[in-house]
């Protein structure tokens, strides 16, 4: 996208949202989130670091961040809310668990992203959407090896949402370039993947041109 939020898509679009491995080393990273930026259309990455320290998310924002800023594509963090503001990134990801949206954007501001995991619930995304988010996060959708995911999503609940609601959506979980198109025909303004891109055979790039053309055969009808 052009530098922003989500939410500035093209209405009907689907775009790539690139999700960090839990774990990385920034220097050995970077050059494999070059590779994917260049393959192709990504809207945002998201920095998603698990039982890391704040030092070590601050090293890795600093050397990922302008990676994505510097070819327009927007960087959130997931999770921490205050580092996203201190290190320069274009916003936050929240979940349920997380810093509650409110506090997030008190943190970030206006300007900033702020999305919100809803998992499988309309509820979620409608407090949600109502609050303020840029996007509300649906999933999982398929069964994932990157985390235990507890709850289910259907497609439904993204076409669902799309003819209700003006905010856009994120699909995630399981998600690849052979299983995705039900998620786009049912209106899913992003699809937010880690192993399709970082664990392709082919490399991150090939994740990327594979799923931006499995979206745009499945746009096309
Ligand atoms: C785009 C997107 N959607 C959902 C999540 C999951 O967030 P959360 O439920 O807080 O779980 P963790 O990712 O923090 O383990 C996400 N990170 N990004
Ligand atoms: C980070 C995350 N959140 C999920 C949710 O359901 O909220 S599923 C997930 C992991 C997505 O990784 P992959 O594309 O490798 O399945
Ligand atoms: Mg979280």
């Amino acid at each position: 996208m052009a530098k922003g939020k989500p939410a500035q898509a093209e209405p009907s679009a689907c775009r790539l949202y690139l999700v960090t491995p839990p774990a990385l080393e920034p220097a050995a990273f970077a050059p494999l989130l070059r590779e994917a930026l260049d393959a192709g259309d990504v809207a945002c990455v998201q920095l998603r670091l698990k039982d890391c320290s704040e030092d070590d998310i601050r090293r890795a924002c600093d050397l990922l961040r302008p990676i994505a800023q510097e070819r327009d594509v927007a960087f959130i963090l997931n999770d921490h809310p205050r580092l996203a503001r201190e290190t320069g990134c274009d916003g936050v990801h929240v979940g349920q668990q997380d810093t509650p949206y409110r506090d997030a954007r008190k943190i970030l501001g206006n300007d900033a992203i702020v999305g919100v995991t809803c998992h499988d619930s309309r509820h979620l995304a409608m407090i949600a959407g109502e609050e303020g988010a840029d996007y509300v996060a649906f999933g999982a959708f398929f069964p994932t090896t990157t985390k235990t995911a507890e709850f289910k999503a259907e497609p439904e609940l993204l076409s669902w949402w799309s003819e209700m609601m003006e905010v856009p959506c994120v699909a995630i979980g399981g998600i690849t370039a052979e299983n995705c198109a039900p998620l786009v025909t049912a209106g899913a303004d992003f699809l937010a993947v880690v192993n399709a891109v970082w664990a392709h055979p082919q490399g991150p790039g090939a994740g990327v041109r594979a799923l931006n053309a499995a979206i745009e055969a499945a746009l096309a009808g």
